[in-house]
Parts: structure tokens; sequence; C-alpha cells
């Protein structure tokens, strides 16, 4: 069953409508992120959807009760905030019981599930602390474990992990998504990070200007974007202009804009007429080589950088500059000759403007 379905929603500021007609289905137990640029409307919907903003068309139903007029605390949801709210007077165990109280639920009962869930965050020894006596990533916890408590429906997090260095980031994003395996519960996390996103989501509904601009799993979004916007806001790419020779329903083929070079590409629609059109490669799916290969384009290293895990390098081709990673057991340097070539299944033909 659809936990959450939103029709023809439009929010508007004033005049502004920042959120155009937006349709989306989640489903129960789906950990879905909304990922956009700043100001794509990412934050509007999750309050839209939490009824902290009224729309100004369209409809919101959560567990199949439409909630559009519904206020707050009425509507089976628990939402986390990357700005914390936690009741700084208040001890972590009572800012947990908050949510309980306000749903009337009793002694004992409400101590039994605070402590339950303050144990399933591994917190319950720091249950008589004040939110201040805490780190960031323990008060990131108390504020989850305040929004789970009440066992919601829907459970809405808006940047949850902004404010907290990458490694903790990073760790939290695993328990995040464990919790939320454990307990069931259908997921709503705004992010603008990608990487996050994708490693955190069954779905990534990806926005831009108040639209969605893609969806999908985060392997297809990552290798089959839909167009130019997703396959850069998706990760790192590097774009070459093409012409297309052949269009994508009978297999792609182009040419390299301004070369005679033409290869084979793939993609699932046609660049609609006009529309600049390119061939979106990933850096590991680009290979060079300082032997010959055929059909290769003939390049230069133009820089190194080392990242630890991966080093990258940045490849002159003609008048186009290319991101590669440099493959296990290759050094590459600065100024080296490469020839560069990629699979004609990984070189992925797409359309549209600039971000
Ligand atoms: N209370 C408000 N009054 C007027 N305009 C607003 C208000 N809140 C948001 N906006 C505008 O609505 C648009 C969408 O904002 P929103 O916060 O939903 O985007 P976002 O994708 O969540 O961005 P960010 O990642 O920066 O939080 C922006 O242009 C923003 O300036």
């Amino acid at each position: 069953m659809s936990e959450l379905v939103i029709e023809g929603l439009e929010i508007e500021y004033g005049r502004n409508v920042v959120v155009h007609g937006l349709d989306l289905r989640v489903e129960s137990g789906e950990f879905v992120s909304l990922l956009g640029p700043s100001g794509s409307g990412k934050t509007s919907v999750l309050r839209a959807i939490g009824g902290y903003q009224a729309p100004s068309e369209g409809s919101i139903a959560i567990a199949g009760r439409d909630v559009t007029d519904v206020p707050p605390q009425g509507r089976d949801v628990g939402m986390v905030f990357q700005s914390l709210v936690l009741f700084p007077h208040m001890s972590v165990l009572r800012n947990v019981e908050f949510g309980l109280r306000t749903r009337k639920v009793r002694q004992p009962e409400r101590r039994r599930r605070a402590m339950e869930t303050l144990e399933m965050m591994q917190i319950a020894h720091l249950s008589e602390r004040l939110p201040f006596q805490l780190s960031g990533g323990q008060q990131q916890r108390v504020a989850l474990a305040r929004a789970l408590v009440v066992r919601p429906s829907l459970l809405l997090m808006d940047e949850p992990l902004g404010a907290l260095d990458a490694r903790l980031r990073l760790q939290m994003q695993v328990e995040i998504r464990a919790l939320q395996h454990a307990t069931g519960v259908t997921t709503i996390f705004v992010t603008h990070d990608q990487q996050e996103a994708m490693a955190m989501s069954d779905r990534v509904v990806v926005m831009r200007d108040g639209r969605i601009a893609d969806q999908g799993g985060p392997e297809g979004l990552y290798r089959e974007p839909r167009d130019r916007f997703t396959a850069e806001f998706m990760g790192l790419t590097s774009l070459l202009p093409v012409d297309v020779v052949r269009p994508a329903g009978d297999g792609a083929r182009v040419r390299l804009a301004g070369t005679a070079h033409e290869f084979d590409a793939t993609g699932s629609a046609d660049p609609a007429g006009g529309e600049p059109t390119f061939v979106s490669l990933r850096p590991e799916d680009i290979h060079c080589t300082t032997q010959p290969v055929d059909g290769a384009l003939t390049g230069k290293v133009m820089a190194r950088t080392f990242r630890g895990v991966n080093t990258f390098v940045q490849v002159r081709v003609g008048d186009q500059t290319v991101l590669a990673l440099q493959h296990r057991g290759q050094s590459l340097s600065e100024g080296a000759e490469v020839f560069v070539s990629w699979d004609a299944a990984r070189a992925r033909l797409v359309a549209g403007d600039a971000p």
C-alpha cells in the first residue's frame, strides 16, 4: 500500500509558486530521498507533508487518509530537522517522552517506550543528561528517538546530518538506514548531498525548480540519467558535446562535436529538438591507456588528483577535458600521452541545458 500519496501539489509563497503540480507516491517501508539543489523546493514539500506548510493546490494522503487540511499534530508523522529543536531544559528521557505526553500516553507506558527507543538508538545511558551535555551526533540520535518513539506512519527528515562532520555523517547514514530497516518506518529524507541520497535510499527523487526532474533507484539514476541535469547532479561526469547521427531509438550513434569521430551510445529518450546533446561518461567508465586501443581518442593528462581511495586524472581530448579514474595498477603522470576509450554501453546520450 502507498503510505503517502501526493497529487498535484502546488506551494506558493505570496505570488511566488515554488512547487508546481507535484505528484509523488511512497510505498510502505520505502526510504525515499528528495535530492536537489538549494531552492528546488525539497523543504517546502517536506513541510507540506508534515502539515507545516499549507499547499495552494493539490492533496496529501497519509496511510490512506486525506490530511491536506489536518494540522501537524493530527498527522501520523515524526519529523527531524537539521536545526535541532530539543528542549534545552529537559533531560534526554523527557525530550523523548514529549511526543507521547502530547498524545496522552500515560506513565509508566510512556517511560517504558521512551527507554526502549533510547536503547534501540544505543543512548539509554544518556537518558538523564541535558541536551547541552551531548555531542552533535548524540543530540541527533535523541532527535531521531523523539521522532520514532510515537511510531509514526511516516518519518520526515530534513537534512538531519547537515551539521555533523564528515566522518560522523557517514556513520549516521549507516545507522539511520539500519534503524529504518529494523523499524520498517516509511521515510522521506531531504538532502542536497548526492552521495548521501545514493547511499541511503531505495529511491531518489531528483528535484529541480519545484518539479521532479527524475526519479529511480540510486544505481539506475547514476547509470541511466534521463537528462543532463540528472547526469551532472548524480555524481561526477564528463559531458562531451555530440551531434546525433542516429537517434537512440535505433541504438544511438553520435559524432563528437567538431570532429569526424563517431561512436555508439545508449539513451532512453531522443533529445527534444534544438536542445544541446552530450554523451555523459562516468570517471570509472573511461579507460586511459598508454598502449594504443582501436577506436580510441588520443589525449594528454593535464592533472592528477590523489584522493586516497582513488586517483583522478583530467585528460585533454581535442578541445574537451574528461575526468577519468586511474585504474588499478596504473600510474599516469601529468603530461603523459594516452589513448582514451570507453564501452559503448556506458556512454549515455543526454540532452539539456546546464543546471
Ligand atoms: N517562508 C518562505 N517565504 C518565501 N519564500 C520561501 C519561503 N520558504 C522558502 N521559500 C522559497 O521557496 C523556494 C524553495 O525553497 P525550499 O526551502 O523549499 O528549497 P530547498 O530545495 O529545500 O532548498 P535548501 O536546500 O536550500 O533548503 C526558494 O526559492 C525559497 O527562497
